[in-house]
Order: C-alpha cells, then structure tokens, then sequence
C-alpha cells in the first residue's frame, strides 16, 4: 500500500466508458483519445478487454505502442486465454499492466459463474499467477465486491496478493453502495487483508444510485490510493465515477483533502469535448464541472455577485478546468448590472436612463424569447438609444390576416404626447400597417427599400425589419427588431419616420443621419 497522498488515476474511458451503449471507438479514435490522456496525465489507461474482439486487441496494441509515459492496461477474465491476450495486446507498452477480474459476491459465484467461493479463490490465484508471471505489473479486480462477504474479500485479496497481484481493485459494480458503508469496507479491507502494505487498494464504482464519485471519494478519505474513473462519467448502465468529479473535488477542497493527482487540470474541459465528441455521448449542460452551464450564470443577483467578485458564485476558476471564462447568460433572471456590463463589452457606452430603457425592453423580450443573443441586446441597444428622441411611438398593433380575409391594421400611435388611433386595410399585412401609421403620421414618406432577417437561429429569432424611407429629398434608414415580424416592420417604419422628422428639423446633418 502507498503512504504518500498522492492518488493514481487510472481511466478506464476506453474500456468501461466504451461499454456504454453506442460508445463503440475504432482504433484511430481510442488512439486519439488516449493522446489526450496522456497529456492530460493520467497515470494508467486501461485501453480495451482484448479478448472481446480483433478491433479491440489492435486498438490496445496501437495504444500500447504509441504512448511514451503512461501505463497501458488491458482486462481479461480470470483465465489463460484472455490473460494472454491481454498481454500480448499490452507488452509493447513503457509499463504494461495486465488487469485480470473475477465476481466475488455470493449471487456472482452461484448464479453466473456457477462456482464455489473455494474455486474462485483457486482461479484468481491461478489467474493472477500467470499474469505475474508475464510482467509485475498486476492489478486484480473483485467483481461486485460491493456485495462481497468482507472477509471472504479479505481472503481472495491476501491470496492475490501472494500470487504477485500489486494492485487490488474493489469495484461496486452494480452502484450498490452507500458512501460511509463502502468507506467502512475499505478501512475493513485494509486491516484485515494479509500484506495489504504490499499493494495499491483502488476502487471502481459505478453510478446507479448518483453516488459513484461520492463513494470513490470516500474510500480515498479511508485510505484507497487509486480511483477508476472515465471522462465525462461515461460507462456501463449509469456510467463509471467522472474522472473531473473527483478530481477536481480533491483540487477544490485541499483543506479536506490532502490527497492529490498528477491531472493536468487546465485538460480537462477540452478532454471533455473530444470525448463526447468521438464517442457521441452528448455532456447534459448541468453536468459538474464540464457542462455547458457548470460556469454560466442566469439570476440577476448571482451576476451582480460575480461581477463584483467571482468566488462570490464560483468554487473554481472556469480557466482551472481549460475554460477560457465563465459566462453570464442574459435571460429573464438578470439584472441591470449583467446587462449592463454585456452592452459594455459589445462596445456600447449607455447613460443610466439609456440603461433604463433598454432594460425593460430586454425583459420584455425575455418574456417572449428563451435565449437571448448578442444580435438581439444589439438590436435593442439601437432601437432604444436612436428614439430617445421620438415624435411618434407605438403604441398597440393589431394586425387582421390570413388566407380568407382582407389583412388590416389597427395602430395606436403615441404623436407628441397624444394618443391617436387608426385602423386600414392594405394589400398585404405589412401594407396595411404601414398605411395606417402614414394615416396617423400624416407623412407621404416613399418606401425605398424593405427588408427582413432573422437575428438568430431559431423559429423563436427575432426579426430585423429594415426600411428606407424618402421625403421631400431627405432619405433616412428605420430598424426594428422584435420576435414578431409585424411588430418590428411597424417599429422600424415609425423609426424611420422618427428620423425623417429630424433630418427636416435639423437640414444640415441630412447627410449623416440618412447613411
Ligand atoms: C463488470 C465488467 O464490466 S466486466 C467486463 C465486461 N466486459 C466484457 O464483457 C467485454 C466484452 N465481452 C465479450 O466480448 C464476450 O463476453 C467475451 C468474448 C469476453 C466472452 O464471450 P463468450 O465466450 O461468448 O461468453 P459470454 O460472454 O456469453 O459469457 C461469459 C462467460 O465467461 C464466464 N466469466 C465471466 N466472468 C469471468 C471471469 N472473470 N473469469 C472467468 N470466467 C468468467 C461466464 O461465467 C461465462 O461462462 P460460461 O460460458 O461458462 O457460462
Ligand atoms: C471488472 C471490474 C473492474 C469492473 O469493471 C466492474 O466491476 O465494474
């Protein structure tokens, strides 16, 4: 057993993690990603169960080969064949390690394996002597040992040990175990087992019940030096114990754990990313640590908060994980200063009642739209800013259309203070709004140029109208954005309007305004 706190992560993402339905890698995949282990600086890559098939046998051979520092493991069953397929696939490797398993629990041996507690001790021994035999480098796993009789664990572990195993591996297989109850059993196991001292206790759990990192976690605190963990938790059923969990659980919580790891962490997010991209296990955005909102920010006062001091909101530094920051996510949550400090970045300088303005529209918006883009806050921004100084100003549409009837248009416009209202029919919808609002303007404006595009993806975007306007000489552009179309042509006629009524109070700068 190791005295040091220093904790060997060995990850198992193309062997267990492979195991997850769909996962399949061929060999240039699990090459690719056990590259990016290695940088990452994992201690051990178990690569594949080489018995399962000739791809998985050649995928751990080109792994074996081409790594220059890492150990490559191989796992195989508790027999000769496997034993030495495994090792053939593994011998190239700078340390190779054979990985051999067999079940140690009651329901196992009876129902699956169909032997006695005595015959699986004999054919560990039997395994784990021929391993040691090709190379000294042996781990030996009991499968479910979660659910194995402690002393009966006790015994097949001191017999492994004897036969020259150098690692123990206690797997809760099923995700059966419960944190204090699987911490009781690893300080059991490391009392009671004969020359425990001679080798690395490491665990491997699984998540059935949520709890594979809390229970790796736990048996690190009673004392096991190895964790069997896979990026992004991907694994058989449920998946394994997340390697950035528990990882960065020890690197976040020093004053708790004195353990460490050899983990890159600045690796990890773009570990993350390569491995759900190969093997098309998407990353949910709550996930810790590596999901797309593990660092994004929503709520008005949490914005506030990590704008005046990350670690107000923040445990770690989205840069520690290879993030480049984190993100405040404007929505219906935020507030003043989140938005504030977005239109800022954007290169907008507001006064506060600018701010104020652009503000309430954004909630408005927020209301109607589920994401909020930087092309909509823009389009808000400008909208807001440029009728600061409006003649007229919408007050309610109403717009009439469809196959069988005769689109038209009812406006409330605000003129100089007064409210004045209007309803007309038009060729088309847009027509008919436009000709409403020219009604209730008395303007003879020319209609130049229309067009309309959307902001963003999504049938939720919102539309840009654009419209260009001419009157007595005097040509001016009008923008209007809102999710719904006839709103923002509406908006950005009377926009246009707006600046026509300047250009004719203010002739001289006609040339800048109508660019
Ligand atoms: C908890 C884990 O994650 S364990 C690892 C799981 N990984 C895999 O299973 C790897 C992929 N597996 C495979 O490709 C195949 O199962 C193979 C090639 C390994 C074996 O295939 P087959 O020979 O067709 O056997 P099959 O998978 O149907 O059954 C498993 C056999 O191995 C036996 N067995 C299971 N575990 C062990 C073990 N650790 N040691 C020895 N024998 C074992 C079973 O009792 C069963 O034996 P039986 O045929 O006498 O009943
Ligand atoms: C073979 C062992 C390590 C395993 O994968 C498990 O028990 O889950």
């Amino acid at each position: 057993m190791t005295k040091d706190n220093r904790i060997i992560i060995f990850d198992t993402t193309l062997r267990d993690g492979e195991q997850s339905p769909g996962a399949s890698m061929n060999e240039a995949e699990k090459l690719r990603i056990a590259t990016q282990l290695e940088a990452l600086g994992v201690d051990v890559i178990e690569a594949g169960f080489p018995a399962a098939s000739e791809g998985d046998f050649k995928a751990v051979e080109m792994v074996a080969k081409a790594l220059k520092k890492t150990q490559v493991a191989a796992l195989c069953r508790a027999t000769e064949h496997d034993i030495n397929m495994a090792w053939d696939a593994v011998r190239q490797a700078v340390n190779p390690r054979i990985h051999t398993f067999i079940a140690t629990s009651d329901i196992h041996m009876e129902y699956k394996l169909k032997m006695s507690r005595d015959e699986v001790v004999a054919a560990a021994v039997k395994a784990v002597s021929h391993a040691a035999s090709l190379t000294p480098n042996v781990e030996f796993s009991a499968e479910d040992g979660s659910r194995s009789n402690p002393d009966f664990l006790c015994k097949i572990f001191g017999a492994a040990i004897e036969a020259g195993a150098t690692t123990l591996n206690l797997p809760d297989t099923v995700g059966y175990a419960i944190p204090g109850e699987f911490s009781d059993l690893v300080k059991y196991i490391m009392k009671n087992t004969p020359n425990m001292d001679k080798a690395v206790l490491s665990v491997h759990c699984h998540n059935d019940l949520g709890l594979a990192t809390a229970n790796t976690l736990a048996a690190i605190r009673a004392g096991a030096r190895q964790a069997e963990v896979t990026i992004n938790g991907i694994g058989e059923r449920a998946g394994n114990t997340s390697m950035e969990e528990v990882v960065m659980s020890l690197n976040t919580r020093p004053n708790f754990f004195p353990e460490t790891t050899s983990i890159d962490t600045t690796r990890i997010y773009p570990t993350s990313r390569l491995v759900s991209m190969i093997t098309g296990i998407l990353v949910q955005p709550n996930r810790a640590i590596v999901g797309a909102n593990a660092f994004a920010h929503e709520a008005g006062i949490h914005q506030d908060g990590v704008l005046k001091n990350p670690m107000t909101y923040e445990i770690m530094k989205p840069e520690t994980i290879g993030l480049n920051k984190n993100s405040l996510v404007l929505g219906k949550h935020s507030g003043r200063h989140a938005l504030n400090s977005h239109i800022e970045d954007m290169g907008y300088n507001l006064s506060d009642e600018e701010l104020e303005m652009v503000f309430k529209k954004f909630k408005h918006l927020c209301d109607r739209k589920k994401s909020i883009q930087d092309e909509d806050i823009e389009a808000l921004v400008n909208e807001g800013v440029l009728r600061s100084s409006q003649v007229f100003q919408l007050e309610y549409l109403h717009v009439s259309t469809g196959t069988t009837v005769y689109p038209c248009a009812t406006v409330h416009m605000k003129i100089h203070n007064r409210t004045v209202k209007g309803t007309t029919e038009g060729n088309g919808p847009i027509d008919a709004v436009f000709a409403t609002i020219s009604e209730l303007t008395h303007t003879q404006s020319e209609l130049l140029r229309f067009s309309i595009s959307a902001l963003t993806a999504g049938t939720d975007a919102q539309g840009e109208v654009t419209v260009r306007l001419s009157e007595d000489g005097m040509v001016a552009l009008g923008k209007g954005a809102d999710p719904d179309i006839l709103t923002a042509s509406a908006l950005a006629y009377i926009n246009g309007l707006n600046r026509l009524e300047y250009l004719k109070e203010n002739p001289t700068s006609v040339r800048k305004q109508s660019l």
